[in-house]
């Protein structure tokens, strides 16, 4: 790969946008040519991200934006909440910032889903940029505008479909994560190959060690794969009238893990992972499946150093906890489930199922 790619999402009205995908792009004016013109720019970060990358953002937007400002919010998913979505809105109102302000999303997906979704509501809509500092972020959730914030009974309850105008995503930054971070980014990685690529698992497991010393060609492969499957189901279903629900492999139990918890005491990833493997075991039990599907997928699950084993939050609880899920249909809880290696597909799957399949895993 050259020093940065571009990938291109379609989407009607005059709403396509390039992902960029490089390095150094942070320092590189270029990445930031062509974006909305506007008296000022607001970044939105974190506590944590701030000291590592605020101040070199800033520099490079100050050669386009006569004003810019730093929101810097608490750092965590429990913070994805009503506070800071109003401590951003606190911040535009108060310095009278008006609807072509541009808001930079500087950080992981909690920074990202909370400056979109600040961006959808703030005078009914102003332009946004994301810039994701995470490996989870790059792969998936600054792509595609689903943005929200989490309700204490449910994941990204309240929120909104709200594309930004780019996304620019700096492998340079992921030098900086934890290892945990990048693992749980990982998770989002692998759920590409089931869902939608056969090879692209393939090569995950044959890149595993690569990806996990953060080899900069493979993080970049990882990087671009993931995007270009993601930019290509969003420009289908952009609003998950049906084809996008494949994005949400893994979520049913995984979203069900992170709220019955308690928002992060897992990272959404971790969740997801797991998740993933108990639609995989469900994949299976419903005849759709061989079992060394399931074995597979979990083989490479606990290799990128997540777990594999959901907590013991009861049937009971996982039912009452996955019926507020977006994909539940009149009281039936449904699925992403593998179909064949590369294909998936939402299935309506009865509570028994679900709980015989939390049991064996020693979680219901
Ligand atoms: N909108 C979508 O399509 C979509 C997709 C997937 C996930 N999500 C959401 O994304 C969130 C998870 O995102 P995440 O995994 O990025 O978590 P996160 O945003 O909490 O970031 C993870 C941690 O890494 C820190 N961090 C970020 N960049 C760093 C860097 N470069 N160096 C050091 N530390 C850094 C953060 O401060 C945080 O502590 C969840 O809320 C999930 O629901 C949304
Ligand atoms: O973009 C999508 O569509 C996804 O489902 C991607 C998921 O990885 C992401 O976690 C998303 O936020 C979950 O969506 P939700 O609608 O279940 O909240
Ligand atoms: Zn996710």
């Amino acid at each position: 790969m050259s020093a940065s790619d571009t990938i291109r999402i379609h989407l009607p009205d005059d709403r396509n946008y390039e992902i960029r995908i490089g390095t150094g792009l942070m320092d590189q004016a270029h990445s930031w040519q062509g974006l909305p013109k506007a008296g000022a720019a607001v970044i939105v970060t974190n506590v944590t991200v701030a000291p590592l990358y605020a101040q070199r953002l800033r520099e490079q937007l100050s050669a386009i934006y006569p004003r810019v400002d730093v929101v810097t919010l608490p750092d965590g998913e429990q913070h994805k909440d009503w506070a800071s979505l109003n401590r951003i809105c606190d911040h535009l109102l108060g310095e009278a910032l008006d609807r072509k302000t541009v808001l930079f999303a500087l950080g992981g997906g909690v920074i990202g889903d909370m400056t979109g979704f600040a961006a959808a509501i703030y005078m009914r809509g102003v332009s946004f940029v994301q810039v994701p500092t995470t490996l989870l972020a790059q792969v998936d959730s600054s792509v595609g505008g689903k943005t929200a914030i989490n309700h204490p009974l449910g994941k990204n309850m309240i929120g909104a479909f709200y594309q930004p105008v780019r996304v620019i995503a700096d492998l340079d930054t992921l030098d900086s994560l934890p290892d945990r971070e990048l693992s749980a980014g990982l998770a989002e990685v692998i759920k590409y190959g089931p869902i939608a690529d056969a090879g692209f698992l393939t090569w995950i497991e044959d890149n595993l060690d690569a990806l996990r010393a953060r080899d900069k060609r493979a993080l970049a492969h990882a990087v671009r794969r993931s995007c270009e499957i993601k930019a290509q189901v969003v420009g289908q279903d952009e609003r998950e009238q049906g084809l996008r629900a494949i994005l949400n492999f893994g979520h049913t139990i995984g979203h069900a893990i992170e709220a019955g918890l308690g928002y992060g005491a897992w990272l959404h990833g971790e969740a997801v992972g797991c998740g993933m493997v108990l639609a995989a075991d469900l994949s299976h039990r419903l005849g759709l499946m061989p079992s060394q599907f399931v074995d597979r997928l979990r083989t490479v699950i606990e290799r990128a150093g997540l777990p594999v084993q959901p907590p013991r939050l009861g049937g009971e609880r996982y039912l009452q906890l996955m019926r507020v899920d977006k994909k539940a249909d009149a009281g039936a809880i449904r699925f992403v489930l593998i179909e064949e290696l590369g294909r998936a597909g939402l299935h309506a799957v009865p509570d028994a199922r679900i709980v015989e399949t939390l049991a064996a895993y020693g979680a219901a």
